[in-house]
């Protein structure tokens, strides 16, 4: 498949995953000219794992995987850049918070090559972030004692402050209750309208599709599918 020149994300990917009694075959091709896609599909259809393929996180992927002007993968030119060197920021289901460490050591954490310490313009990334998302009077507190929403800002910092070309957010909103949802739905909205990073979220809910994204990609037991199939009525 070629990919439209004006794609911001343009992804083909094969993998196949074992267990003893089952595989899972991933077969995927798709292109998002937008700043915000959503992908769509049932439980198990493969979703999670087209984005920890995209981040770098399933070792046996193979395809291509272009952010803008940047190759993250192309197996074809022996092109497969590690996690940490993709700079793709993931919002994982549950947040996946560091529970040991503070809100400030979590928006540090990514920043950080083993043994070394932050520098200063990564503190003041860090700074800034704990600005942005008004974090302030949590920064020395621990994800155990913060809110659905204050994790959920924590998690989105992190994300950010590797200064991601891509971010991946997957069912940010699943883990909290009706009200909230729709509550955070709308900050996270402005959230991603503010930092201007293409996202791709995953999320089974229309309503998160309506209020965060500008184009839907839908996957089916591992393969792209038609979003709207046509019933074949008159
Ligand atoms: N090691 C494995 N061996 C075989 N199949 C696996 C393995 N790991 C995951 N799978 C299968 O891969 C498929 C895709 O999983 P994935 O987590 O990507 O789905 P998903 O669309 O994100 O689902 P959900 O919406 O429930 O989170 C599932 O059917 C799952 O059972």
């Amino acid at each position: 498949m070629s990919s439209p020149r004006s794609a911001l994300l343009d992804v083909q990917l094969q993998l196949t995953l074992h267990s003893p009694d089952r595989s899972f075959v991933l077969d995927v091709a798709f292109a998002a000219a937008s700043q915000r896609t959503a992908l769509m599909g049932p439980s198990g259809s493969g979703k999670s794992t087209v984005l920890q393929a995209i981040a770098g996180l399933m070792p046996s992927a193979r395809g291509r995987v272009r952010i803008g002007p940047q190759t993250l993968l192309d197996s074809a030119q022996g092109i497969d850049l590690r996690a940490r060197d993709r700079r793709v920021g993931v919002v994982f289901q549950d947040y996946a918070l560091f529970p040991h460490m503070t809100v400030e050591q979590n928006l540090q954490f990514g920043l950080q090559r083993l043994g070394r310490r932050i520098d200063a313009d990564q503190a003041q990334r860090v700074d800034a972030l704990i600005r942005q998302f008004d974090l302030q009077a949590l920064r020395g507190g621990l994800p155990r004692n913060l809110s659905g929403g204050q994790r959920q800002r924590v998690a989105l910092a992190r994300a950010l402050a590797i200064e991601p070309r891509l971010l991946l957010l997957d069912e940010p909103l699943s883990a909290l209750d009706a009200p909230l949802r729709k509550r955070l739905r709308r900050e996270l909205a402005e959230m991603l309208d503010r930092v201007q990073v293409p996202a791709l979220l995953v999320t089974h809910d229309p309503q998160d599709v309506e209020a965060l994204a500008q184009e839907v990609i839908c996957i089916d037991n591992g393969r792209i599918v038609d979003c709207n199939p046509d019933l074949g009525e008159p």
